[in-house]
């Protein structure tokens, strides 16, 4: 019998016999990997049957081979589970990144898309869903570290965790944020989990306060479900839609991590984008440019186009004239615009049913024409005339400029959608004398793409994910709705975030704009980015700016650091200087989030002080990555950096059209932080952050 002293030295043994025994299968499965990718290196594409066969195999094949290879930087696998179901046989999986299986065909590691990885992420003592160890491992540049092992059947109370991570977790979501945002395969959480792989036509609104993951999860949901309806969505197509330029950058990199490079990414501006916007317009007109009444009022001026025909349509063909007469043109009109066809595709096929009716006049008077009749009857210059007569032409771009200069098109447009006001409202004071010398609107975007809609049918992809939802206008909902109406969307937002003067007070309603009425709503409220000392101070903001919001509940290890300094306003510019330089000491990315208007004095302050920086602006960043960015409050919006430094919040809150917006600017900017936010301020805090906001907050973190 082995001493108590002896078992206690093996046993803490076993945890480094058990890494080399994981190591060792890492190294296999690697062996194998290798072994996938000289099989698939090895066919050639050249014997396909025929040259395009052959060059739609090279594609599949270099595609594949490109798939195979092994990233030094991550492990092939970060998780196992033992399963152990009542029938049937015990087994282990690995799960990873990618699939990677033995010569036999045998899996060494799973997909962690694939359904069995399920249990790897849900699984619970309340629910063990047949596991009984579930294995996570710590990894450092492609070597396994540490593991630590979950016992889901060991006879313990089955009691729900309290929702705090295991320390190999807690190390993931702690780790210092730096470069683009990453993957989060290894550690998504059970609620997350559920979203990710809610079913292809299930469309899914997520409401989730700051750093809840739910981009993350928007775009861990694009991955799954390609992997499990490959063929069909890589027919109709996955897109992801965010704010802006420097936010797509920021979550650019994370499908391709995930092996998925067939995502389109577009902001709602690069989608809808009908000309140059080459005008501001007050807010207002904004608004109601937004209001889904306008939809109503579009259709009303794209079909009230049509002319009712007064005279018969007369087709000379030799000697003889053919006549429809007008009640019969009209007819035929009427059933066409009746079908649903749209305004363009309808009057399409108006000039071979004018024809049609041509062919049967022929045929009572004896001849026996055929079908190349019908089409030269149908492209014939009488046709092509009367046509034009009856149901114009029309393009977005002259419906919409029709519409803002004439006051009686506009009235008749309108019916009893607008009053009079909003009409004048609606009305440009100096119009375009051409449609081509239109100075559009962002707003007008939206409408130029309802009509074009409404003239031909946008095409509908397979799946939309829609980031920071909360934002657009129910004419902007409308057109990303059109481009998944036959597909499904994942609606990702936080109302507590709006900062659009059209901001979505409900997601039911704007589901509704986005033609998904039935969807399921989901809240997500643990939060992975903010720690809690910043969270609190941030959610101060929330009774006036979103009554009935709560705060995410930090999950973070790092209790946060909160620093508070207010300065002359001769000072504040070296303040900030002082504080990047201090902050950027340490590894992981700061933003610098200061009022637009200040962001160039900020910048050369910096410069001046030899620190090195980028800048993001609303449309691009440069392409280098700086550890300093100095980020318009704006573009804040979806981005997070292990430390900020917030530069003058009242100004912040000042530069937005009313104060509900502003404070929701500024909730959005104070919770970008992943572990230090720094404030610098000369003017006043806005007075619902605590008037005695300075020395308690700075007494609680023990600042200057
Ligand atoms: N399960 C998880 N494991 C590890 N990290 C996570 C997890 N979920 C989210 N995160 C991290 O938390 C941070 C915030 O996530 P994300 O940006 O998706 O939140 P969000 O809800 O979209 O935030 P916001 O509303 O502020 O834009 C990211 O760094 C993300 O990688």
């Amino acid at each position: 019998m082995r001493s108590p002293d002896r078992l206690d030295t093996e046993l803490a043994r076993e945890p480094a016999r058990e890494l080399a025994r994981e190591q060792a299968y890492l190294e296999d499965a690697r062996d194998q990997l290798t072994r996938m990718r000289e099989l698939a290196e090895s066919l050639d594409a050249s014997k396909a049957s025929d040259a395009v066969s052959g060059e739609v195999l090279g594609w599949v094949l270099a595609r594949r081979i490109a798939s195979l290879q092994d990233d030094p930087r991550t492990t092939l696998f970060f998780g196992r589970i033992d399963v152990e179901p009542e029938e049937g046989p015990a087994e282990q999986f690995h799960i990873g990144r990618r699939h990677v299986s033995d010569e036999a065909g045998d899996p060494v590691v799973v997909d962690w898309r694939a359904p069995i990885s399920t249990a790897f992420y849900r699984a619970s003592r309340l629910e063990p869903m047949d596991v009984v160890l579930r294995r996570r491992f710590g990894v450092d540049r492609g070597h396994l570290t540490a593991l630590e092992d979950e016992h889901l059947r060991d006879g313990a109370p089955a009691e729900e965790g309290d929702g705090s991570p295991g320390s190999i977790l807690a190390a993931e979501i702690e780790r210092p944020r730096t470069g683009p945002m990453r993957d989060i395969v290894s550690t998504i959480q059970p609620e997350q989990d559920e979203i990710v792989r809610s079913d292809v036509a299930v469309s899914v609104c997520v409401q989730g306060a700051p750093g809840t993951g739910k981009t993350a999860v928007g775009l861990h949901r694009a991955a799954w479900l390609l992997y499990s309806f490959r063929e069909r969505l890589d027919r109709s197509g996955v897109l992801v839609v965010g704010p802006n330029r420097a936010f797509l950058d920021h979550i650019g990199a994370v499908l391709p991590s995930l092996g998925e490079v067939r995502v389109g990414h577009a902001t709602i501006e690069t989608l809808l984008d009908h000309g140059r916007v080459r005008a501001d317009e007050p807010a207002a007109v904004a608004t109601l440019k937004g209001d889904a009444r306008l939809a109503a009022v579009l259709r009303r001026a794209v079909w009230s186009s049509l002319v009712r025909p007064s005279e018969a349509l007369v087709v000379p063909r030799g000697v003889r004239k053919w006549r429809v007469p007008a009640y019969e043109v009209a007819d035929i009109m009427d059933e066409l615009a009746a079908r649903g066809v749209r305004y363009s595709a309808a009057r399409d096929l108006l000039p071979q049913r004018l024809a049609h009716h041509v062919l049967l006049e022929m045929e009572r008077a004896g001849d026996a024409p055929d079908d190349r009749v019908q089409d030269a009857v149908a492209k014939s210059p009488a046709v092509k005339k009367y046509v034009s007569s009856v149901w114009p032409a029309l393009d977005p771009a002259g419906v919409l400029h029709r519409l803002w200069s004439d006051a009686d098109a506009l009235r008749a447009a309108a019916g009893d959608d607008l009053d009079d006001d909003e009409q004048a409202t609606l009305l440009w004071d100096r119009p375009a004398r051409t449609k081509g010398a239109a100075r559009w609107s962002r707003a007008d975007m939206a409408l130029l793409d309802e009509v074009d809609d409404l003239l031909r049918r946008v095409p509908s992809l397979g799946h939309v994910v829609l980031d920071e939802a909360q934002d657009l206008s129910p004419m902007q909902l409308r057109a990303v709705g059109r481009r998944c109406s036959t597909g499904s969307v994942t609606v990702l937002g936080d109302i507590a975030q709006g900062t659009t003067p059209w901001a979505t007070a409900s997601w039911d309603e704007a589901m509704r704009h986005l033609g998904k009425d039935d969807h399921d709503l989901v809240v997500l409220d643990r939060g992975f980015r903010v720690p809690a000392v910043v969270i609190e101070y941030a959610a101060r903001l929330l009774p006036v700016m979103a009554p009935g919001l709560g705060a995410p509940v930090s999950v973070r290890d790092n209790p946060g650091r909160l620093d508070i300094r207010r300065v002359d306003a001769a000072d504040r510019d070296l303040e900030v200087v002082r504080a990047v330089v201090g902050t950027a000491a340490a590894p992981g990315s700061v933003g610098v989030i200061a009022p637009d208007a200040d962001v160039e004095r900020v910048s050369t302050a910096l410069a001046a002080a030899g620190v090195a920086h980028g800048r993001l602006d609303r449309d691009h960043g440069d392409d280098e990555d700086h550890q300093v960015e100095v980020v318009p409050a704006s573009v804040a919006k979806g981005l997070e950096f292990d430390r900020t430094v917030v530069v003058e919040p009242a100004a912040i809150a000042a530069a937005e059209p009313d104060e509900r917006t502003g404070l929701r600017r500024l909730y959005v900017v104070l919770t970008r932080a992943v572990s230090e936010l720094t404030i610098v301020h000369a003017e006043p805090l806005p007075e619902v952050l605590g008037a005695d906001v300075d020395t308690e907050v700075a007494a609680q973190v023990g600042t200057a």
